[in-house]
């Protein structure tokens, strides 16, 4: 199976609209090289330009879906669209990933579950959703998480669960804590014996260096492949196959111990 990550420069030197239009061609280019094509967190905006979401929030089937889900059907790539800030009629906004069938069918959206920035920023503009995602593609059950989710252990837990074995995580990770991001991706890959591909942003906006390296770490916790900090399009082949050996061969995740008692004080 072949993955291209899209690792997008996102700037205010340049028009949603026409970064919107970039993109997608760059998805396009994909066709014959990859099966699934992977594009950041909010990647329209940028997940630091906290002024934007706001007056860029879009509806679910919005400027990006539609746009997107031509560029999939174009390329005939499964394509995990990235993350818009999606404007519910009935709700708040949401940090919200969209995964289209080579079709251009949407086949998931999964909103945001850990919103970042502590008492400001996405965590008080946006609301948080509620349902682990996954997405069957005909090589491997995929499991969605994005960014700040990066660092909930139980969230990726509960994707295994469900039958994911390939963990694709959309970003906007800043430059600051590159070295959480690598080790991060790795510990979700070793832990839960799983493909991980995450993929981040380059440039800078709102002020806010974008870590870019955007990565692919096998279910042994090899790291396949890794960015550099600018724009690129990082390509993988890889076996999905290799969860289930690395599973079989090194069974560790049967020897989960579930519901432990809390000590008595
Ligand atoms: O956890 C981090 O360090 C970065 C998270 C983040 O930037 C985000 O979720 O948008």
């Amino acid at each position: 199976m072949r993955a291209s990550l899209l690792q997008i420069d996102v700037n205010e030197g340049e028009t949603v609209e026409s970064r919107r239009a970039r993109v997608a061609s760059l998805v396009r280019d994909q066709a014959g090289s990859a099966d699934l094509v992977v594009l950041p967190e909010l990647w329209t905006t940028g997940a630091f330009a906290y002024e934007e979401f706001g007056s860029e929030a879009e509806p679910l089937e919005g400027p990006t879906y539609e746009v997107m889900a031509k560029a999939a059907s174009d390329a005939g790539v499964w394509l995990h669209a990235g993350s818009i800030p999606e404007r519910d009629p009935e709700g708040p906004l949401y940090n919200t990933s969209l995964v289209f069938s080579p079709s251009g069918d949407l086949a998931a959206a999964y909103r945001k579950i850990h919103r970042f920035g502590f008492d400001k920023g996405e965590a008080v503009l946006m609301g948080a959703g509620e349902e682990l995602v996954t997405v069957r593609l005909p090589q491997t059950t995929v499991g969605v998480a994005t960014c700040y989710d990066l660092r909930f252990p139980e969230l990726f837990r509960g994707l295994v669960d469900v039958g994911a074995e390939t963990l694709v995580v959309p970003a906007g990770w800043p430059e600051r804590r590159r070295a959480h991001w690598t080790l991060l991706a790795q510990a979700r890959a070793v832990e839960n014996q799983a493909f991980v591909l995450a993929c981040g942003t380059a440039g800078t906006h709102a002020g806010v260096p974008q870590a870019g390296h955007s990565i692919v770490v096998d279910p042994w916790g090899e790291v396949l492949a890794q960015a550099g900090a600018g724009e690129q399009v990082l390509t993988v082949e890889f076996d999905p196959g290799k969860v289930a050996v690395t599973r079989d061969q090194f069974p560790a995740l049967k020897d989960r111990v579930l519901g432990l008692a809390t000590p008595r004080r």
